[in-house]
């Protein structure tokens, strides 16, 4: 049931808030997004770099917000349920750990998971259309620094991806795609393209799609 404007958020349930636990050693991507819905897209990057990367893990950053989009997204409560609803995947977690770290920005936020979970070798994963935009994230250079960032293929950015200002400013530390199994293990700054199956799926158009009770009937 769809509910209804103005209601107050709902609470996020307390094992969604804590950071999910990993032991040193573990190869975990941390997968950050509004998942405003969550889709098969989002599923499909996370299972190819799972598999690609040798991960044993991937977890999903549900962010309260991304600082960049004007639009506010819907309760966070609701995304993580709808993302848990979606994933359903023994490797991937969901987490809304970056509302109770506080933090809004996502350097900040690594930084603090990177402190909490000592020894664990952590990889920033997103896709192509995001890597695009890198270079205005604030101290994107100090993510790049923290963790080996892979990009995953998205339709409308699979040639405008590796031209953008931060895949030039990252050109020198480019692994190929052959090397991806070895790739969590590098030292920073570390940045591969995994080309792959694509999913033209995205939040927006399901977004613009979701139909009102009234419309439905
Ligand atoms: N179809 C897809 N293929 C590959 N990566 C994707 C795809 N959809 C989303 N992603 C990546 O997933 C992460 C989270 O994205 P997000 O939750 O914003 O979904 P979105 O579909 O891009 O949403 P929106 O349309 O609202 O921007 C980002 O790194 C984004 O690049
Ligand atoms: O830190 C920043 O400056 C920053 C700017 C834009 C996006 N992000 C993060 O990027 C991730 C993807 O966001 P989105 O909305 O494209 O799903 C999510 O974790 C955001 O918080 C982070």
């Amino acid at each position: 049931m769809t509910k209804p404007a103005g209601a107050a958020p709902a609470a996020v349930p307390a094992r969604a808030l804590a950071l999910p636990k990993a032991s040193p050693g573990q190869r975990i991507g941390l997968f950050g997004g509004s998942f405003d819905p969550p889709h098969d897209g989002h599923r499909l990057a996370s299972l190819a770099a799972l598999r690609r990367l040798r991960l044993d893990a991937v977890w999903w950053l549900v962010t309260p917000g991304n600082p960049l989009k004007a639009r506010a997204p819907a309760d966070l409560a609701r995304r993580i349920a709808a993302a848990e609803a979606l994933a359903r995947h023994p490797r991937i977690r969901v987490t809304g750990a970056e509302a109770s770290l506080a933090t809004r920005y996502t350097a900040d936020t690594l930084s603090r998971i990177v402190a909490m979970r000592p020894g664990v070798r952590f990889v920033w994963l997103m896709g192509a259309d995001n890597l695009a935009q890198f270079h205005r994230w604030r101290d994107w250079g100090k993510i790049a620094a923290l963790m080996p960032v892979a990009v995953y293929d998205r339709p409308g950015s699979t040639f405008s991806a590796p031209n953008a200002p931060a895949a030039r400013l990252l050109a020198a530390y480019r692994v190929p795609e052959r090397s991806a199994a070895a790739f969590a293990g590098r030292r920073p700054p570390a940045f591969i393209f995994l080309h792959g199956p694509r999913s033209p799926l995205s939040s927006t158009a399901l977004r613009a799609t979701e139909k009102s009770p009234r419309a439905a009937s």
